[in-house]
């Protein structure tokens, strides 16, 4: 049974969730002690965002008590970090919603494997099938595409565009109307073609219909899937948990896809997806473009949605638009401390290339993507573009100087005409880098990773660094030097990324 949160439905985006859960945990720690009545305060406090992202009131009730249950405040030791105990708790309650406990099947190369997509109508069912299939295809899979839609008229059609696009085999029929029979037909194809890896689409409805679960059951009865991935439209809200749970009960839902995170998602649908359907969240969609998908990780999600950044992501996906034999050198330069304008056009280069800015944004410590709402990515990407073009019209000499003096009014002026901007714009540029100059600075001396990878950088990063490079804000959560410290001789080691996604931060 379910209540509904108080206030009907919420128009809370999944930024906004982590936004409120982090105002709460950064009120307790301004409290100068920590009592019964502002662990109470701050619990009610998430307690009610997480409502207001639509999750489920029983959850919620759990995750408090829960809480409750690991941190008594009276048999607490004296000294130790209340705080950080408090935090880890609301860290380790969140992962534990998202993780059902069992991993979800896993197909293998060379094995075949089948498997069957459900979801109502336009949850971003056959898109996602395609990006699923194109996702394992470049893991060296031979997957295929089986349209068993037959009740969407242009399903078939949209399945065999996608499918030609990225070069997948698939299956289907603009005549035949049994679900079944193309299903079934599809399998004996591609099982003769060598295919380790099925999937089958099946129709959506507008709403949750026997007419739909019926179709749904014939078609699993006859191909027997390996796994049913249930895919949801992030943005439903309200509607989650039942939805979740009508497909849980009539198909063996084994895993879940929420679609559609890229826009005013609600946080909440993928929690209670998870608690409905006791299955895992594998990957989640990000974009209509087939490789706007990303494994799902629940630590680093869970920390990303408490705005405490996501390193080891942010170091992978650096790795990713860099060029391999640009990393060597960038690590050099930032260890010598100089952080020149032309590192900052190759840094701005890469940026661009890296995706949606909000995304890479919520990876850094201390940011989360509500720092950059939807609508202002596209600001936020034409401002560095701008910067660049800015950059363009100076010279090599300017460029590859750390020397401020060089700036002269009449070279800003020059500039600005030259690039066709605003002498306010140059200037502008001009601090953002010094800003960013003067935080790289802190980065000096900083160890290099013998194989000078950059994902590999956070082994290196050491405490007086780090404390350095977080955001006050952000130390302060961790409760202080101390915390950290006291956190990293925990974690045994000086890595980063483990720490950052382990600890309530904190992790095992
Ligand atoms: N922004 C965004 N759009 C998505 C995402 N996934 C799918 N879409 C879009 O959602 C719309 C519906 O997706 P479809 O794949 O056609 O929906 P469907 O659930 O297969 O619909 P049926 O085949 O009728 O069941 C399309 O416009 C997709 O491009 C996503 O992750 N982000």
């Amino acid at each position: 049974t379910r209540s509904d949160p108080p206030g009907g439905p919420a128009k809370m985006v999944l930024a906004q969730l982590g936004g409120s859960i982090s105002r709460a945990l950064a009120q307790m720690s301004n409290a100068t002690v920590i009592d019964e009545k502002v662990l109470g305060e701050c619990l009610n406090e998430i307690s009610r965002a997480l409502l207001q992202s639509d999750v489920q009131f029983k959850m919620v009730r759990d995750m408090q008590t829960n809480i409750r249950k690991i941190v008594n405040l009276e048999t607490l030791a004296a000294g130790t970090n209340k705080r950080r105990i408090i935090q880890q708790a609301v860290f380790t309650e969140l992962c534990n919603m998202l993780d059902p406990g069992k991993p979800a099947f896993t197909p293998k190369k060379g094995k075949p494997s089948v498997v069957m997509f459900v979801g109502l109508q336009g949850s971003g069912k056959t898109t996602t099938c395609t990006k699923y299939a194109y996702y394992h295809q470049r893991k060296g899979f031979k997957p295929s595409l089986v349209c068993a839609d037959t009740f969407r008229a242009g399903a078939f059609d949209q399945l065999k565009q996608n499918a030609t696009k990225a070069k997948i085999p698939f299956y289907g029929s603009y005549m035949e109307s049994d679900p079944v029979k193309i299903a079934v037909e599809g399998l004996e194809r591609f099982r003769k073609d060598n295919s380790d890896l099925i999937i089958i689409d099946t129709s959506g409805r507008h709403k949750q219909e026997a007419a739909l679960f019926e179709e749904m059951r014939q078609v699993a009865e006859a191909t027997k899937p390996d796994l049913v991935i249930f895919v949801m439209d992030g943005s439903i809200g309200q509607a989650a948990f039942d939805q979740a749970q009508a497909f849980k009960q009539s198909a063996s839902v084994g895993a879940v896809i929420i679609t559609k995170l890229d826009g005013h998602a609600k946080g909440g649908g993928a929690l209670s997806a998870v608690a409905a359907t006791k299955s895992p969240v594998i990957f989640i969609g990000t974009g209509e473009h087939i490789d706007e998908f990303e494994i799902f990780d629940v630590k680093p999600f869970v920390s990303r949605l408490l705005g405490m950044g996501d390193l080891s992501g942010l170091m992978d996906k650096i790795q990713d638009v860099m060029p391999a034999d640009q990393q060597p050198e960038l690590l050099a330069k930032l260890a010598e401390g100089t952080f020149t304008l032309r590192l900052l056009y190759d840094q701005f280069q890469n940026l661009l290339k890296m995706g949606p800015i909000g995304q890479v944004f919520s990876m850094l410590p201390g940011f989360s993507s509500e720092l950059m709402p939807k609508g202002h990515e596209k600001e936020g990407q034409a401002k560095i573009k701008r910067y660049m073009t800015i950059m363009d019209s100076m010279t090599a000499a300017e460029l590859d100087s750390t020397n401020p003096k060089l700036m002269t009014e009449s070279r800003i002026i020059r500039i600005a005409r030259g690039s066709g901007r605003q002498i306010r714009d140059v200037m502008d540029m001009l601090e953002e880098y010094k800003r960013l100059a003067k935080m790289w600075s802190k980065m000096k001396g900083l160890k290099m990773p013998k194989n000078g990878k950059m994902s590999d950088l956070s082994q290196n990063l050491n405490i007086q660094q780090m404390t350095k490079a977080l955001p006050p804000q952000v130390l302060k959560q961790m409760g202080g030097m101390g915390g950290l410290q006291a956190l990293m001789k925990q974690m045994g080691g000086k890595d980063m990324s483990k720490m950052l996604g382990g600890m309530g931060l904190g992790g095992d």
